[in-house]
């Protein structure tokens, strides 16, 4: 496993830095969707706000027109006995009425809030009760009021607003003014009549934090406070538009809330777009990716074990083909290959080479006396010895039996002799083999040493050469070195 994420260590790093690039992106991806989804919203109660605010802009100019048209001292003080005055202006109201859609009544207040004339109902000489009246102070001149008034707090039983607009004197006292009785029908018919994506909702809400109107309509909800977290941003709490993600207080869905409140009237209005749709098409895309994404990364696991296994199959063909399997060190057809190799490269770069032969003295007599198992064993300790003695550009192998070689590249004459001398003398003086029965077995080798001369035409006739030294070292004695030069 960890050869595997050494060798593809690079490619799983790749796929892990897109991966996260990945995420990163589509994570702010995910927060410009919401950002631009907060901004269109605010937008979007702004623009609800405008017509909503264009409608009581209405009222408020045709209020001001009857006010205009009004005589303080006569009207204000009108009785129900003042039969000419009070026809007159039932005509003056009436027509008015006719001019605004969504308005139920126009009624004139004289100095102690009562109605001294209406376009429409018989409320004539009922106090309406308004804020304004019953004494306080009031400013100076004209000034515009607006009150949601639920059905139980209204004369005429119905849910309205009431706009008014009314005069004071300069000391503050209220004179009287003509109040304007809006049909909240029409706003909620008017509210409806906007489009809306599924489940995205729109609402208006009073000064005091009560809904008008919503959409989708929810009747009962109407004219009641509306819940945390939308009252917190009551009339007298918030300046400028604002937007928030929150859960709806009604239905519980997720929203992206936009909250402005109407320019010049007590208003606010409310825009909510569904959380779920917005990031619908973004969901989407990001599960196409991460799918995309996963697949590749399990594609290219499966791709790189398999091209793995095949790199660690081959290796251990190219093992098997070039080890010798009782010494683990080059065979003879390995050390073939690469004695020729160094033959070449000698004769063409003008280079030194030698070889050494070795042979392990009187190893048919270990054979005979410990039996095979043991001279496997002393030729696998020979090998070991040869490996852990020879240097790092000098190459060993297992020629066949109880037969080495070693080729000495960049070695003249001298040089093979000391290495085969350091050689022959860590054979003899090593520990040898141990045996069960605690014998040592002690061995010695001969070494023939050939380096590369003019006449050799191959390496396989250096090979000779060694071996006829090998020979010469047998001949003498056992245990020592010949040099074929
Ligand atoms: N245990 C074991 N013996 C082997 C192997 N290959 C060859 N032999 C034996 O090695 C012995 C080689 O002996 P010889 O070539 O006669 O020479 P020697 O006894 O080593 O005598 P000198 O070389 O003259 O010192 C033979 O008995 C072979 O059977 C092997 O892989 N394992």
């Amino acid at each position: 496993m960890s050869k595997f994420l050494s060798d593809y260590g690079a490619l799983l790093l790749l796929l892990s830095i897109v991966g996260t690039w990945l995420t990163v992106d589509f994570y702010q991806e995910r927060e410009q969707i919401i950002e631009e989804s907060k901004k269109l919203a605010i937008n979007k109660s702004q623009l609800v706000g405008s017509s909503v605010g264009e409608l009581f802009l209405v009222t408020d100019y045709v209020l001001r027109d009857i006010i205009g048209r009004l005589d303080v001292v006569k009207d204000l003080q009108l009785t129900s006995k003042d039969n000419e005055r009070n026809i007159h202006l039932t005509a003056i109201l009436s027509e008015k009425l006719e001019t605004v859609t969504g308005l139920r009544d126009f009624a004139v207040l004289d100095r102690d809030c009562r109605i001294v004339a209406t376009a429409k109902s018989p409320f004539i000489g009922v106090n309406t009760g308004q804020h304004f009246c019953g004494g306080v102070k009031v400013s100076p001149g004209q000034s515009t009021h607006i009150k949601y008034l639920s059905a139980d707090q209204s004369i005429s039983g119905r849910s309205a607003v009431l706009m008014s607009r009314i005069l004071g004197t300069a000391d503050g006292i209220f004179l009287g003014g003509v109040v304007a009785v809006v049909d909240l029908a029409l706003a909620q018919k008017w509210i409806e009549a906007i489009h809306t994506e599924a489940n995205d909702v729109l609402a208006i809400m009073d000064a005091d934090g009560l809904l008008l109107a919503n959409k989708p309509a929810q009747p009962d909800a109407i004219g009641k406070p509306v819940p945390v977290p939308m009252a917190q941003f009551f009339y007298s709490r918030i300046n400028d538009p604002t937007s928030f993600i929150n859960n709806s207080p009604y239905d519980g869905r997720r929203r992206i809330t936009g909250v402005s409140k109407v320019e010049r009237f007590p208003f606010i209005t409310i825009v909510g777009f569904d959380y779920d749709r917005v990031l619908k098409a973004w969901r989407y895309r990001m599960w196409q990716f991460a799918t995309g994404f996963l697949l590749l990364c399990i594609f290219a696991v499966i791709a790189l074990r398999s091209h793995h296994e095949a790199l660690c199959q081959r290796e251990r063909m190219r093992k098997l083909a070039t080890t010798d399997a009782l010494t683990n060190i080059a065979n003879r057809r390995h050390i073939m290959d690469i004695g020729n190799r160094e033959f070449t490269r000698a004769r063409r770069y003008t280079h030194s080479l030698s070889v050494l032969m070795l042979d392990i003295d009187k190893f048919k007599f270990i054979n005979d006396r410990w039996g095979h198992p043991v001279g496997d064993r002393v030729i696998k300790e020979l090998a070991n010895l040869l490996t852990i003695t020879a240097r790092d550009q000098d190459v060993s192998g297992r020629l066949g039996g109880e037969e080495f070689t070693v080729i000495l590249p960049h070695t003249d004459t001298s040089g093979a002799k000391i290495i085969a001398e350091r050689l022959r003398v860590v054979v003899a003086e090593a520990q040898g083999v141990n045996l069960d029965d605690n014998t040592i077995v002690r061995f010695t080798a001969s070494i023939g040493v050939a380096t590369l001369n003019v006449e050799d035409t191959s390496f396989d006739m250096l090979l000779q050469r060694a071996d006829r030294a090998l020979y010469k070292a047998k001949e003498n004695g056992r245990n020592r070195v010949e040099s074929d030069n």
